[in-house]
């Protein structure tokens, strides 16, 4: 159910354009809220890709640009239905997009922004130099798009056609965010590292990102030509893609409804200053354009959510996704019998240029054993732990998994065979509900896609996952805490709440990197208590530490490491005792 406030919203725009006089909304407004929508569609996308996945293109008008120009030139040139026209369009598109975004996606940093950049103002020429696009003069004379006879040739008509596909995309993206690719999207800020150890296929779900707000991109184009009846390179322009940007950001970026908002925001503010700054300065110029950057600067400096997040205080809080009374179980992986032989690393090494980080290091744990790797500062133990984890790769050596050799692989392969991580730095996704941070977990456990997530057809899966995901809450003890927002929970909680974010992928092996580091007393035992808790269940526990006294009373074995060589192992007693541990870990006998 969505709530009143959406019902308003589509109250008032099936009204709008209808009401009788005297309270006719007049032509002009019609226009400008057609404009607001055309936008908005784009400004949606733009939420998707920049304010939810991290991406910041500049290049979507142009993909408006293929939509439009599609559909104008076969339209015109071939009399091919607009209909049809809208399928090659989004066909083009989403090609283009594919190509560009497999190229752009994984390189990091400035190069994406400057690859749409270089994308938008490409585009723009080709639009302009082409002959048969009719080269800047563009394409005239575009036919009004009909319905079983039903033709869409007046503002007031194209403002429903353009406000459908406007709740229509909000709608579908938020139906893409409350489900499992969404769940992987919104995990993608921040590098992608948690994302990719939870599973997701990183560098794939910034390409279907970029698709689809180049899709909705596409669509809005084809509205466009055809409210329009005409199409030239002007608005495809660099230009354009820079307002669409400043759409998404001054209505909030990380907020669906903020594309909206921005649209209608950035439209009004620069139709009211084109027209209201010249009669005060008393000439004319593109005055608009030099207030209109103030005001961002001044936005960007004072409110860097946007607008919505101010609006949204207003009204009552959606009500995010909750977990069934009763589900069918995911499906559970075979698990090793006792004592089995679970992970073998055998003679491991890692350099760094000159430096060697781990040098050939040997150690297993076996089923049902909390094995502690310890060593002071700077030994190699978290280079070792990421060794094992596929964050890094070995310059030499091996490391088995259940007889499989692992140390190639990448870290959603490795998962996908078993072993959980937790992170040294906390990596939650703080504005998410505890419920949807441990979801994240089960991703590897879910099959459905995107174009199924956006239509809904998820239901019977999403269940199964929230399920799993409260199964393994309450397996840990955060069960009070199921709807709380991840980033309102104490250090020790949030730490217990990544161990059942990696309980949710179904491991044989759980690693854990510094996981009493920060907690007080009383944490660190409600920890210890949970492993072995975990342990009793018949889990495997290999955890990297610092805190001698942690690890002493909860592990089985102790693997102690100095100078990226390992130069202990055994029992915790027996270790405590070694001369070698004593001298190098706890910096000499007292
Ligand atoms: N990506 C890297 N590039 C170069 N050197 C690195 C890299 N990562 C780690 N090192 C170096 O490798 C050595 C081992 O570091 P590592 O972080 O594995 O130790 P650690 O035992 O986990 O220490 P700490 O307890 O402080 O985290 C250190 O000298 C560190 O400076």
């Amino acid at each position: 159910m969505r709530n009143k406030l959406f019902w308003v919203f589509l109250l008032i725009v099936v009204l709008l354009p209808v009401l009788p006089l005297p309270v006719r909304v007049p032509e002009y407004w019609i226009t400008l809220l057609n404009y607001i929508g055309l936008y908005a569609i784009v400004a949606v996308g733009l939420v998707l890709l920049t304010g939810i996945g991290g991406m910041t293109s500049f290049g979507q008008a142009a993909f408006v640009g293929l939509g439009a120009y599609t559909t104008g030139f076969l339209s015109t040139r071939y009399g091919v239905s607009p209909w049809l026209a809208l399928f090659v369009g989004i066909a083009i598109t989403a090609l283009a997009a594919l190509v560009l975004g497999a190229i752009t996606m994984r390189l990091s940093g400035h190069f994406l922004p400057l690859g749409t950049i270089a994308w938008g103002l490409s585009l723009f020429f080709l639009f302009g130099n082409l002959e048969f696009l009719g080269k800047y003069d563009g394409i005239n004379s575009i036919p009004a798009l009909e319905v079983f006879n039903w033709r869409f040739d007046t503002g007031r008509q194209m403002f429903y056609l353009i406000w459908v596909v406007v709740i229509g995309s909000v709608l579908s993206v938020q139906n893409l965010l409350d489900s499992r690719p969404g769940r992987a999207i919104r995990a993608l800020r921040g590098g992608g590292v948690m994302a990719e150890a939870m599973g997701v296929n990183t560098a794939w779900m910034r390409v279907v990102i970029f698709v689809y707000a180049a899709i909705l991109a596409a669509i809005s184009g084809f509205l466009f030509a055809h409210l329009q009846r005409a199409v030239n390179p002007t608005p495809f322009g660099l230009e354009h893609g820079i307002q669409f940007l400043f759409m998404a950001v001054v209505g909030g970026a990380g907020h669906v409804w903020g594309a909206v908002l921005g649209a209608g925001i950035v439209t009004l503010l620069q139709d009211w200053l084109q027209s209201f700054l010249p009669r005060i300065i008393g000439q004319n110029g593109n005055f608009e354009m030099v207030v209109f950057g103030i005001l961002m600067v001044l936005l960007l400096q004072y409110a860097r959510d946007g607008v919505w997040p101010y609006l949204q205080k207003l009204f009552p809080k959606r009500r995010g996704v909750t977990a069934p009374e009763k589900a069918e179980a995911l499906v559970q992986r075979a698990k090793p019998s006792a004592g089995e032989p679970l992970l073998q690393v055998n003679a491991a090494r890692k350099e760094f240029g000159g430096l060697v980080a781990v040098n050939d290091v040997s150690f297993e744990v076996n089923a049902g054993e909390i094995i502690g790797l310890i060593g002071p500062n700077g030994a190699g133990k978290s280079t070792t732990f990421n060794l094992v984890t596929g964050v890094l790769h070995v310059t030499r050596g091996e490391i088995m998994f259940r007889g499989e050799r692992i140390e190639k692989l990448a870290s959603r392969e490795i998962v996908k065979r078993g072993i959980g991580r937790t992170f040294q730095h906390v990596r939650l996704m703080p504005t998410m509900t505890v419920l949807e941070n441990v979801a994240i977990g089960a991703h590897l456990r879910g099959h459905t896609g995107v174009w199924r997530s956006v239509a809904r057809l998820n239901k019977a899966e999403e269940e199964r996952l929230m399920f799993e995901a409260a199964r393994q809450i309450e397996r840990v003890g955060l069960g009070a805490h199921m709807y709380d927002e991840a980033g309102s929970l104490a250090l020790g909680q949030q730490r217990i709440l990544e161990i059942a974010r990696a309980l949710a992928s179904d491991p044989t092996l759980l690693l854990l990197d510094e996981p009493a580091a920060g907690l007080r007393y009383k944490e660190k035992q409600a920890l210890a208590d949970l492993l072995r808790k975990l342990k009793g269940e018949g889990l495997s526990v290999l955890l990297v530490e610092h805190d001698m006294d942690f690890v002493m009373n909860l592990t089985d074995r102790l693997v102690v490491m100095e100078f990226g060589t390992r130069i202990a192992h055994g029992l915790p007693h027996e270790v405590q005792n070694d001369p070698a541990v004593l001298e190098a870990y706890l910096g000499g006998v007292e």
